[in-house]
């Protein structure tokens, strides 16, 4: 039998991934043997085989596959045939890890004087820079070095180099984007043991599963390698992930080494306050925990069922009949890189348009699910033919506590307030700083940093100059910052970082403005709300161009309803603890009302001729209310300024005047009358609920 070589279909070439010269070929299943001559295959219980039965190939329509009806009862099953494949997954046990190496002395100094040789030599260098008064001259540099270093040293080093790489409170600049780089580009290994790893662990032949598969891998990540292929059973395209072998006992050792570091670290370098073997175990947690592809595909699951009603996102499916421990079948993507700019526009699609998709979907994932991908490097994202912008790799995942969801939107009010005492005892809400820590000192380093900063209006704000900043604060205070915070903060910078490349004069802030709107428009909670009516009223003064401008920002984010905008603040105008609200929403309704009866007679008075004027004016060059320009100013502006808010309001379909009843309600409630203060006030405000009847078209209620 010849072997039977196929040539890779256009998908297959205009995928970008796919560092194979144009010609290069996939093997088809019936010859895989030939090419590729894998172990015997030992007989497996009959629960964990799988089942090539064909099912029929899925309808493609509008380039799409249409998603077939699966048996939910069938998927759970298989799910949990995948888990027991997976039983055996190797958690992290730094007590195992003990046991272990204490009895392979010469496995750990061979492994010791290997990475001590590596940085070593890094450390010297970095000696004689500081020695020789280069050490920011050569900063780039070493960064880079260091990069090469991490990737020589393994996966353990590669995984150690990505986490820094979200740590602006421990690396510099530079180092954060060299290390991002330890993406997929990393060496590979052989592809007869990766395909020996596949039937090992799935208990079949290869080619009872793939009618194809590429043969050699089209990406090599940190822990495993990913090949292209075709499921024998649907004809489906899927991308197969393999670990690589042996990885476990490569990482179980650096860990036991590091965690001796650590160790030391704790008892002998008192700079080094926090506990680094704890910070270690938890790293190390992590990485084990990407090990077990089961996980990693109830992951993508988890996002998926997420993102289900979205139409711009796509997350790939899990064959839970295909994946193990070790092994992860998943839908295949066809994209391109985010970061490929030029294949992007080709398919005639916008990357502005992406980045925004992708902002808006980590807004969303980081403040309001609250779980999220913590490694959205351009690597992971993909932007399909179809415009679709498409999440890859979900072995780590993060959660942001509920808390600090509502702390975060709060921080950015209170960045845009420069309100930086609020800032600073947002920190603590935040958990970056424990509640001992005095904060005052913070507050003048904050004011330093971001009143240059804020001198640009929050459109011009560059995201990366303020956590650039940010971060330089933290650095000089006793910060703890938690791990969900710096890998939300990597992940709108990688965002940022990637817009940039296409317009140079992308702003992030202002792209994620709108959902900060919405949010503090809209949601009830008590925090938000809070941080609302801060925003609103400042020394006893509402701040209708504030109000003008959320209410703008906020109708662009496309989840916006007017109907719900200030409905929070409202609710609380008419509770028990809105006393001191209702007070301000009086003195403010007053104001309002008499702006609008003074502009009425002084538009009378203009469009007077001019012998009534100077009759009814009795010679007083500033007019009948003899009011400064200033002051008329002030009142046209502010009557203009309701007016567009008021039209802002009505614009949208949805909305319903009566959401405005609470603040009738107020002004008509004796207390509030009484709270309304002067003789003049009282009758304005009279007044005030009248035009409010009026606007709203209620019944007159009698008011004494
Ligand atoms: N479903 C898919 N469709 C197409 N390509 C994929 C798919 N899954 C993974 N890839 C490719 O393989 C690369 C590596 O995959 P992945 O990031 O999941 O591996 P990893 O070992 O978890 O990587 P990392 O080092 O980032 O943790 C991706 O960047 C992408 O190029």
């Amino acid at each position: 039998m010849s072997l039977l070589i196929v040539p890779i279909s256009s998908s297959f070439v205009g995928q970008p991934y796919l560092s194979w010269p144009r010609g290069s070929f996939l093997i088809q299943s019936s010859n895989l043997r030939h090419s590729y001559r894998p172990r015997r295959v030992k007989p497996v219980p009959r629960a964990a085989l799988v089942e090539a039965t064909p099912k029929p190939l899925p309808v493609i329509r509008d380039g799409s596959f249409q998603v077939l009806a699966v048996d939910r009862t069938d998927d759970i099953q298989a799910e949990t045939r995948a888990l027991s494949r997976a039983a055996n997954a190797s958690i992290y046990s730094p007590q195992l890890l003990v046991t272990k190496y204490t009895s392979r002395p010469i496995e750990v100094v061979r492994r010791t004087l290997q990475i001590l040789t590596a940085l070593g030599s890094f450390g010297f260098k970095l000696f004689l820079d500081q020695k020789n008064g280069v050490l920011d001259q050569n900063k780039r540099r070493r960064a880079a070095e260091l990069r090469r270093i991490f990737t020589r040293l393994g996966p353990t080093f590669v995984k150690l180099g990505q986490g820094l790489s979200t740590r602006p409170d421990i690396c510099p600049p530079e180092y954060l984007e060299e290390l991002s780089e330890l993406q997929d580009a990393l060496p590979t290994f052989p592809d007869a043991e990766a395909f020996s790893c596949i039937e090992k662990e799935l208990g079949v032949p290869l080619d009872s599963i793939y009618s194809s598969i590429s043969p050699s891998p089209i990406a090599a990540a940190s822990l495993g390698q990913v090949y292209k292929a075709r499921l024998k059973y649907s004809g489906q395209l899927v991308a197969v992930k393999v670990q690589r072998p042996g990885i476990e006992e490569a990482i179980g050792l650096d860990f036991y080494l590091i965690r001796g570091v650590g160790f030391f670290i704790n008892k002998y370098v008192d700079i080094i306050t926090s506990d680094v073997v704890a910070l270690i175990d938890e790293f190390a947690r992590r990485v084990y925990q990407e090990l077990n592809y089961v996980q990693e595909g109830q992951n993508a699951r988890r996002f998926r069922k997420l993102y289900a009603d979205k139409e711009d996102i796509l997350v790939p499916d899990i064959f839970w009949d295909y994946t193990s421990g070790k092994v992860l079948t998943m839908d295949w993507v066809d994209g391109v890189k985010l970061n490929e700019q030029d294949a992007i526009e080709r398919q005639g699609l916008k990357v502005l348009d992406l980045v925004n998709t992708g902002i808006q979907c980590s807004l969303r994932q980081l403040l309001e699910y609250g779980y999220f991908h913590a490694d959205p490097h351009p690597g992971n994202l993909l932007a399909t033919p179809e415009g679709k912008l498409a999440f890859l790799d979900f072995g780590m995942m993060s959660e942001t506590p509920e808390e600090a969801r509502f702390a975060i939107i709060g921080h950015v009010v209170h960045l845009v307030n420069r309100d930086y005492e609020a800032m600073a005892r947002d920190y603590y809400a935040l958990d970056f700083l424990s509640p001992e820590v005095d904060v005052s000192p913070i507050v003048p380093a904050l004011r330093d940093f971001f009143d240059d900063a804020l001198s640009y209006t929050v459109s011009e704000l560059n995201f990366k100059t303020l956590v650039d900043g940010l971060g330089a604060v933290l650095y000089q205070y006793p910060f703890n910052v938690p791990p969900y915070y710096a890998l939300i903060l990597r992940s709108l910078t990688v965002l940022e970082g990637l817009a940039l490349y296409a317009d140079p004069n992308f702003k992030v802030l202002a792209a994620s403005y709108p959902y900060f709107a919405k949010r503090l428009l809209t949601d009830p909670n008590p925090y938000l709300r809070d941080a609302l009516v801060e925003l609103l009223f400042k020394d006893g003064k509402f701040r209708w161009n504030r109000l003008e401008n959320l209410l703008v920002q906020g109708s662009k984010d496309r989840d916006f309803s007017t109907k719900e905008a200030l409905q929070p603040v409202l609710k609380l105008l008419l509770g028990p603890g809105g006393e001191e609200l209702r007070t301000l929403v009086i003195k403010e309704a007053v104001r309002v009302t008499e702006v609008f009866t003074l502009g009425t007679i002084i538009d009378t008075y203009n469009s007077m001729p001019i012998f009534m004027r100077t009759f009814i004016a009795n010679g007083n060059a500033a007019g009948p209310l003899m009011m400064s320009d200033a002051e008329l100013q002030s009142m046209v502006e502010l009557r203009a300024q309701v007016l567009r808010i008021w039209g802002l309001l009505r614009s949208s379909e949805n909305f319903d005047p009566s959401i405005l009843l609470p603040i009738l309600q107020v002004l008509q409630q004796p207390e509030g009358r009484t709270l309304g203060g002067r003789v003049l006030g009282g009758i304005t405000q009279r007044l005030a609920a009248r035009l409010l009847q009026q606007v709203l078209r209620v019944p007159a209620v009698a008011s004494g």
